[in-house]
């Protein structure tokens, strides 16, 4: 795999981080999740294929192991606010003079510098500083965030794992490390850079939810379909608008012409009337095998068995019989394989991974009755 060989150390976050070791995990490095101790269960939900090191870093002998173990390994992912790593001594400056190699990355919300800093936040504050979300909602409603995805996933944990490839390329030609400093706030703007760069063309001239892309025209929206289930619409060129009038029944000449922005209500009366006379089953039917940009809105247990997912082996269900995105994108030679097997115990690898980083037995047996590190070995099936 394309990252076999990389040892990254993850210190256990929410959402962003966690999806951002699970990438690189996916795609063959080592992730080693650093875990706080006394706790049950984890919130990483993202665990894909990663080992967990439970350690208490309130207390100085934890602070020094994880220090070993980070110096020892190519990249350190934190998601802490600003400053926390730092007052434990563990900041970039202390670690990269040990290990000039290490990639030291971290995935916060606003960054390292500026008045936000240091303030709590979550992805609707970064994706709303980000200019983003004041475009994303229907018409004359308030904005909208869609789920969580655009600034913990898309601008936070897949642009900081973009930017820790980037930078172990980098490395193998100057032998140095970096720090990344990747703000969730940042990551979404570029995410959406064609917003910035489209403005020229007047795309977003109109109220939010009113425009081309946003819900605004009808034939760029979705539909109920008879059985209460629903079609997305995406027919914006001529020639594959034509094809989507024509699959459902309508002719050209009845309608208003298709960019007559104040036709667009009647236009979408009438859409929403005829979706409604079949199922979404019956449309698939219709639409499959045209060019009118057509497909049902699948829901996540529904992915598994369209054929065309099928087909790819889009998704997988791995042994606790739970359905996941395959990694994308699928690389010829060194394709990810993520792991199939159940996320890892909370301090499941404790002690492994102390030995392989060189802590002798004794030490290792010192740090778990002083309750510095916790090991929950999974007991072996008789
Ligand atoms: C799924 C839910 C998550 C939603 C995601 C949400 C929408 C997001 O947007 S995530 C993005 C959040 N932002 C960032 O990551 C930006 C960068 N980080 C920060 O800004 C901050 O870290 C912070 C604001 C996110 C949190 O601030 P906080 O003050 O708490 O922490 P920091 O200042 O960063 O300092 C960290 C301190 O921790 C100490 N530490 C760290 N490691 C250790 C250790 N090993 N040992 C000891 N101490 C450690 C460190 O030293 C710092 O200490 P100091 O402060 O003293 O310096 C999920 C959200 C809630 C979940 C549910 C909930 O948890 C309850 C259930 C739990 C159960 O187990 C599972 C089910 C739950 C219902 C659970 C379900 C989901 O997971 C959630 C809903």
């Amino acid at each position: 795999m394309a990252l076999a060989g990389v040892r990254v150390i993850e210190l256990a976050g929410l959402a962003p981080a966690p999806f951002c070791g699970m990438i690189l995990a996916d795609f063959g490095a080592r992730v080693i999740r650093i875990d706080r101790t006394k706790l049950s269960m984890t919130v990483d939900t993202q665990a894909r294929g990663k080992q967990s090191v439970a350690l208490n870093l309130k207390n100085p002998k934890g602070v020094a192991v994880l220090k070993r173990l980070c110096v020892q390994s190519d990249v350190v992912l934190e998601p802490y606010r600003k400053g926390v790593m730092e007052k434990m001594g563990l900041g970039p400056e202390d670690l990269l003079k040990e290990n000039p190699c290490l990639i030291y990355a971290r995935l916060t919300g606003y960054g390292q510098s500026g008045s936000y800093a240091k303030a709590a936040g979550h992805d609707i504050n970064y994706l709303a500083m980000s200019g983003l979300l004041s475009m994303l909602g229907r018409s004359s409603e308030k904005p909208y965030a869609p789920l969580n995805l655009v600034a913990d996933f898309a601008g936070g944990g897949l642009m900081c794992a973009f930017g820790i490839v980037l930078a172990l390329l980098e490395r193998s030609r100057s032998g140095q490390g970096q720090i990344i400093d990747a703000s969730m706030v940042e990551g979404a703007a570029y995410v959406g850079s064609f917003m910035w760069k489209s403005r020229s063309l007047g795309l977003w001239n109109r109220p939010r939810g009113e425009n081309l892309l946003d819900s605004g025209a009808p034939f760029y929206d979705t539909y109920r379909t008879s059985d209460g289930k629903y079609m997305a619409v995406g027919a914006i060129e001529p020639q594959f608008y034509q094809q989507f009038i024509q699959g459902l029944g309508l002719y050209d000449a009845d309608l208003p012409a298709q960019m007559s922005v104040s036709d667009w209500p009647q236009l979408r009366q009438t859409f929403t009337r005829v979706f409604a006379s079949k199922t979404q089953e019956e449309w698939s039917r219709v639409f499959d095998g045209t060019d009118a940009c057509v497909t049902p809105v699948l829901s996540l247990d529904e992915v598994l068995s369209h054929p065309h997912n099928q087909a790819r082996g889009s998704f997988f269900k791995d042994s606790q019989g739970e359905i996941s995105p395959q990694p994308a994108p699928v690389l010829s030679r060194s394709p990810a394989e993520p792991c199939h097997s159940r996320d890892p115990f909370i301090g499941e690898h404790t002690r492994s991974v102390l030995k392989e980083y060189g802590f002798e037995q004794a030490q290792i047996e010192q740090l778990l009755s002083a309750g510095i590190v916790e090991c929950k070995e999974a007991k072996a099936r008789l």
